[in-house]
């Protein structure tokens, strides 16, 4: 079967692309296909798939499938990346719409250049902070800041926070020292978060600058993660690291974010999309 693509990337963090609204192929198809296209060796080479698909509810609507093939509920990078390409490939021929994600409805809003979306600001929504909401196992609580979490013998404290999808925040003193390899799989897997969990280490530079790794839920390390990114001012406001209500910088392995918490509770990310190649993937019943 020849499969039209698009390959995108926000900060290096880089997914193959389909169009529904030119290509028609079976949702039973896509686990597999995310697994497949991801492989550097026997397929594209990316940390998932992205669906590009008409919506009843929205201009546009994204659906992603990590490297391993489960589906996340929202992406940030990817929210970037379809936002772009909604603008320059005409699905959309307005600066500012919607976007339908599993996790709900969010706003996008692209910044022309030469013809280009040079770079999108997405109101990624309300962070979720209530533990059974995470989900996250444990007495249900109000929020999860700074707990003691004891993992394959390190003492660490967590602060948990849901951007429809589930994030684990860490502060270390040197990001260059986050155990993102030794401890990122375990956290990931750990039983406490029942649907697994995206794992952040974050040092603080400044109240308006954070350093950041990530070790992504179905995916590993990747180069940036956008909801993540939002996860992690989140989780640093909440534990007074970073001014409320104003923009901070995210310097994340593959570039920076701008992140705003803003006063009506909505989180803000401002960054880049790139299209990297658009192509034909073959993909074959017996791999
Ligand atoms: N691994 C995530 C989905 C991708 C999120 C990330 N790439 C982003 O830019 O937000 C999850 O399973 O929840």
């Amino acid at each position: 079967m020849e499969i039209p693509f698009i390959k995108m990337h926000g900060l290096g963090n880089n997914y193959i692309y389909l169009d529904l609204f030119t290509l028609d192929i079976n949702e039973k198809l896509l686990p597999t296909l995310a697994q497949r296209v991801s492989n550097v060796n026997t397929g594209i080479g990316s940390d998932g798939l992205i669906i590009i698909h008409p919506s009843d509810v929205a201009e546009v609507g994204m659906r992603i499938f990590n490297k391993d093939g489960s589906e996340g509920k929202s992406c940030g990078n990817g929210l970037r990346c379809t936002a772009k390409y909604a603008y320059e490939y005409g699905i959309v021929d307005k600066k500012k719409f919607n976007i339908e994600t599993k996790a709900g409805l969010v706003e996008a809003e692209v910044f022309e250049h030469n013809g280009k979306a040079e770079h999108i600001t997405i109101n990624m929504g309300s962070p979720i902070f209530n533990r059974s909401s995470i989900p996250m196992a444990g007495e249900e609580s109000e929020k999860v800041i700074k707990e003691p979490f004891l993992i394959d013998d390190s003492q660490l404290e967590v602060t948990a926070v849901s951007m429809g999808n589930p994030h684990a925040v860490f502060f270390v003193e040197k990001i260059e020292e986050a155990p993102l390899y030794d401890l990122g799989p375990s956290i990931e897997k750990d039983s406490r978060f029942p649907e697994g969990v995206n794992v952040e280490f974050i040092e603080v530079v400044s109240d308006r600058e954070l350093n950041f790794r990530v070790w992504e839920r179905g995916s590993g390390v990747t180069q940036a993660c956008g909801t993540g990114a939002c996860a992690a001012v989140v989780a640093a406001t909440l534990n007074n690291h970073v001014a409320r209500n104003e923009t901070i910088t995210v310097h994340l392995q593959g570039g920076d974010l701008k992140i705003k918490w803003d006063q009506e509770n909505q989180v803000w990310m401002t960054g880049g999309a790139v299209i990297t190649a658009i192509g034909t993937y073959y993909f074959h019943d017996k791999e």
